[in-house]
C-alpha cells in the first residue's frame, strides 16, 4: 500500500484548508492519524501532543540542520538551524539576557514607555486597526531595543526584515532568493559588526562576540529579528482578539488583572502565532502509526498539540482560568524552545494591560470582523476595534 493510501485523512487534507480554518481538520488528524503523511505538504504532520514532544525533544533523530531549511539559506547557520554542540555554542552566549529577571530589569520600562506612546497616539480617535497601528510597531521597537544595533532605527530594522522575509518566502516557494534579501542581510551584518566594534555599546551582541565570530553573531541577530517581529505581532493581536471575542472572559480579566497571564497562555494555546515547526528525520524511525524514512520532512503542528483533549479538557474553549494552560507548546519545546519567551510574554502583558486600562469600552468593530489566517504564522490580517472616546 502506498503511503498516501495508508493515511486517507492526510491525503484529503489541503494546505488551503489548513490556512483558513485548520482546527477541525487537525482534530480529525489527531484522532485518526496522529502522525500522517500529507501529500500537499510533501511530509509528515504530527498533531498529538505526546508525539509532538517526542519529536521536539529528540534533535538527534529530528533535526533542523538540513540544507532544505530556507532561513539558513539567506542568513547562514544560526541557533535556529543547528543542532547538537554547534547549537549549544550558538545559543549559549544569548541565554543570560533572556532570563526572566534580566528581561524584566532590562525591558519592562522600555516596553511600558513604547506602549504608552502608541496608546497616546491612538486614544483620541476612538477607533483603530490595532495590528498595524499597535502590535506591529511595538514588536519592531522591542526587537530593535533588544538587539541594540548602534545607529540603527526601528524603521531600518523593519525594512531589512521585510526584505529578508520576502527572500526566504521565495526560497520556500521553490524560487530563487533574488538579490534584495542578501543585500539587506549584508547591511544588517555591517551594522552588527559596527556594534561589536563599539565597546561602549551594551548590546547583547557585544558579549556574544566574545564567543562567536562576527558573521555568526550576525546570523543569530537575524534570527532574533525574525523570531521577534512576526510572532510577537501575532501573539499580541491574537490575545486581544480572543479576549474581545469572549466578553465574559474579558470581564473576568477586567475585574482581576492577575488573570491576564492565564488569558495570554490560553490564547497561545488556541491560536499560537507560529503554527508549526519543521524537522528532518536523520534515520528510519517508527513514530506512532508512521514508519518515517531517513530524510523525510517532519512538521510538528503546535496548534494540533495545543488542542489535544488528552491534556486539555474541552480543548476548543477559551478559559482564562484553565489550570494547565501553561502546558501549551506555542514556544516549542526541547533545545529550540523560544529563547525569548519571557520577553514576548512581558511585552504582551504590558501591551494588553495598557490597552484595556486606557481605552474604555474596548470592543471589536462589528462592521469589520477579524479572522485569523495563515499556514505557518497565524493572525487576523486586521484587527479593527473601537472604544469610548474621552468626553
Ligand atoms: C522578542 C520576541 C522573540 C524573539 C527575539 C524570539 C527569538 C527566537 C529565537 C532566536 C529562536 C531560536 C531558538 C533556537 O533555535 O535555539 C526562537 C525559537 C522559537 N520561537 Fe521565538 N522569539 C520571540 C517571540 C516568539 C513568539 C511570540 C513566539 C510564538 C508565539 C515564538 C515562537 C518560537 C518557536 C515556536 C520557536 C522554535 C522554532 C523551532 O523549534 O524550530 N517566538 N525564537
Amino acid at each position: 500500500m502506498s503511503v498516501a493510501a495508508a493515511f486517507p485523512v492526510g491525503a484529503a487534507t489541503t494546505l488551503a484548508e489548513l490556512t483558513v480554518n485548520p482546527h477541525p481538520r487537525l482534530a480529525l488528524l489527531r484522532e485518526h492519524e496522529p502522525v500522517s503523511w500529507l501529500p500537499e505538504l510533501g511530509g509528515w504532520l504530527v498533531t498529538r501532543r505526546d508525539l509532538a514532544l517526542d519529536v521536539m525533544r529528540d534533535a538527534r533523530t529530528f533535526t533542523v540542520d538540513d540544507p532544505r531549511f530556507s532561513t539558513a539559506q539567506v542568513v547562514g547557520p544560526s541557533m535556529l538551524s543547528l543542532d547538537g554542540e554547534q547549537h549549544t555554542r550558538h545559543r549559549e552566549p544569548f541565554n543570560a539576557p533572556f532570563r526572566p529577571r534580566q528581561v524584566h530589569d532590562g525591558f519592562a520600562a522600555f516596553i511600558e514607555g513604547e506602549t504608552g506612546r502608541l496608546v497616546d497616539t491612538l486614544e483620541p480617535a476612538g477607533a483603530a486597526e490595532l495590528r498595524r497601528a499597535f502590535a506591529g510597531p511595538l514588536a519592531v521597537a522591542v526587537v530593535t531595543e533588544a538587539l541594540g544595533l548602534v545607529g540603527t532605527t526601528a524603521q531600518t530594522v523593519l525594512a531589512w526584515y521585510d526584505t529578508i522575509v520576502r527572500s526566504v518566502s521565495e526560497i520556500t516557494a521553490g524560487r530563487d532568493a533574488g538579490t534584495e534579501g542578501p543585500a539587506a542581510y549584508a547591511q544588517l551584518r555591517t551594522a552588527v559588526e559596527g556594534t561589536i566594534a563599539d565597546r561602549h555599546s551594551s548590546s547583547l551582541l557585544v558579549s556574544a562576540a566574545d564567543r562567536l565570530q562576527p558573521p555568526e553573531v550576525a546570523s543569530n541577530a537575524a534570527v532574533m529579528m525574525f523570531g521577534g517581529i512576526e510572532t510577537t505581532e501575532a501573539m499580541i493581536t491574537n490575545a486581544l482578539l480572543q479576549l474581545l471575542r469572549h466578553p465574559d472572559q474579558l470581564a473576568l480579566v477586567q475585574a482581576d488583572f492577575d488573570l491576564l497571564d492565564g488569558a495570554i497562555e490560553e490564547s497561545l494555546r488556541l491560536e499560537p502565532g507560529a503554527l508549526v515547526v519543521d524537522r528532518y528525520a536523520t534515520r528510519d524511525i517508527e513514530l506512532g502509526p508512521a514508519a518515517i524514512r531517513e530524510g523525510d520532512p517532519v512538521t510538528v503542528s503546535l496548534a494540533g498539540a495545543n488542542r489535544d483533549p488528552a491534556v486539555f479538557a474541552d480543548p476548543d474553549r477559551f478559559d482564562v482560568r484553565r489550570p494547565n494552560a501553561r502546558l501549551q507548546l506555542a514556544f516549542a519545546h526541547g533545545p529550540h524552545h523560544c529563547i525569548a519567551a519571557h520577553l514576548a510574554r512581558l511585552e504582551t502583558r504590558i501591551a494588553l494591560r495598557q490597552l484595556l486600562q486606557r481605552l474604555p469600552g474596548l470592543r471589536l468593530d462589528p462592521e469589520r470582523p477579524a479572522t485569523p489566517e495563515g499556514l505557518v504564522f497565524r493572525k487576523p490580517p486586521t484587527l479593527h476595534v473601537r472604544w469610548d472616546r474621552p468626553a
